[in-house]
């Protein structure tokens, strides 16, 4: 697997057919933009939309946002104009929409090497995501994310995969509980990100916040977002607190002063150190980096 170790917390819906909205993607601070050819996309629109974002990808500047574009789903006329065009433009990650078994992911591997081959873009450069949006992905959740070295993370589709199971969005999220579990451990066992779906009520702060804040407890990378506005409450809430960045100096402290025993195991406060504590401690001290909470001496800046 594509495992890498860039933070993707928050990956943002833009509107493939909106060139204001194209234009002004990269000012939000978000880890990932995703372009969207797929359902933001009227079918009168996808010639256009695509065209529009190809000349995007070629003249702005998004800075370290990582780039992502949900091409139009293997059962329609568009997709392999969309790779074709995608790649061409070096595109970083490509996001596959209602993905049901590896063998999506293979067609798409074909069709984004035989692109890569003919636009001169080194083989094996572009990314690969599925969205899983039904029973069907869920169950095949595993053999998705770990269909090709190319995977870097598989998505919870919520919207699409509610309607497949008769069911709705509930505030509460009980009908998505063995989705979320299941797309999660897919993912940690193939070693890519887990993303959780949009939330759609932009009126609802208060259920937005409530929502990262299970998705992050479950242990997913990050949210799918469709709005600028849900940006800061999600990097809030990964956010280590004071005591959590405290702990972490302190983690790396003890195991270097382990090492330098020759141990990888030591006791801090009656607590034992090790390796999964260490790991865990690298990632809230990734975290507090991004959310700009050390200063230079690498103390806690109260926000
Ligand atoms: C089930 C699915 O498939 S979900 C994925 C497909 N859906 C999408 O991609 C929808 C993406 N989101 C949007 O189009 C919009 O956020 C909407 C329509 C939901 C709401 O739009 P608005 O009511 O204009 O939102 P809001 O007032 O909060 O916008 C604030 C600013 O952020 C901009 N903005 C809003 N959404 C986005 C976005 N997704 N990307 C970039 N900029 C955005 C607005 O243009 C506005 O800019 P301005 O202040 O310069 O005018
Ligand atoms: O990927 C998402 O969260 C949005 C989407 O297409 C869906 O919910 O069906
Ligand atoms: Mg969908």
């Amino acid at each position: 697997m594509a495992a890498d170790e860039r933070l993707r917390r928050t990956m943002m819906f833009v509107p493939g057919n909106n060139p204001g909205l194209i234009k002004d993607a990269g000012i939000f601070g978000v880890d990932s933009i995703m372009f969207d050819l797929e359902d933001a996309v009227s079918m009168t629109e996808k010639d256009s939309a695509r065209y529009l974002v190809y000349e995007a990808l070629q003249t702005f500047d998004y800075g370290n946002a990582e780039l992502v574009v949900r091409i139009n789903g293997l059962d329609t006329p568009f997709y392999e104009n969309d790779i074709k065009a995608m790649v061409k433009a070096g595109i970083d990650v490509i996001r596959l929409p209602k993905t049901e078994s590896a063998e999506m992911i293979h067609q798409l591997e074909k069709l984004v090497e035989d692109a890569e081959k003919e636009f001169g873009r080194e083989v094996g450069s572009t990314n690969l995501m599925a969205a899983i949006e039904s029973a069907m992905g869920v169950v095949n959740a595993y053999e998705i994310a770990s269909a090709s070295d190319r995977m870097i993370g598989i998505a919870l589709s919520a919207e699409d995969y509610t309607t497949d199971m008769k069911t709705h969005r509930y505030p509460d999220g009980k009908e998505l509980e063995y989705a979320r579990n299941a797309i999660l451990h897919a993912a940690r066992a193939a070693k890519i990100a887990a993303f959780d779906t949009v939330f759609t009520n932009l009126d609802d702060m208060e259920g937005f916040v409530r929502e990262t804040e299970y998705i992050k407890q479950l242990g997913f990378d990050g949210k799918s977002l469709i709005n600028p506005r849900q940006v800061a409450p999600v990097n809030k809430v990964y956010a280590p607190t004071q005591k959590e960045v405290l702990n972490a100096q302190n983690v790396m402290a003890a195991i270097e002063e382990a090492k330098r025993k020759g141990s990888g195991v030591i006791a801090m406060n009656g607590q034992m150190v090790d390796r999964p504590v260490v790991l865990r401690a690298e990632r809230v001290m990734k975290l507090a980096k991004a959310n700009n909470l050390l200063d230079a001496e690498g103390n806690y800046i109260e926000k």
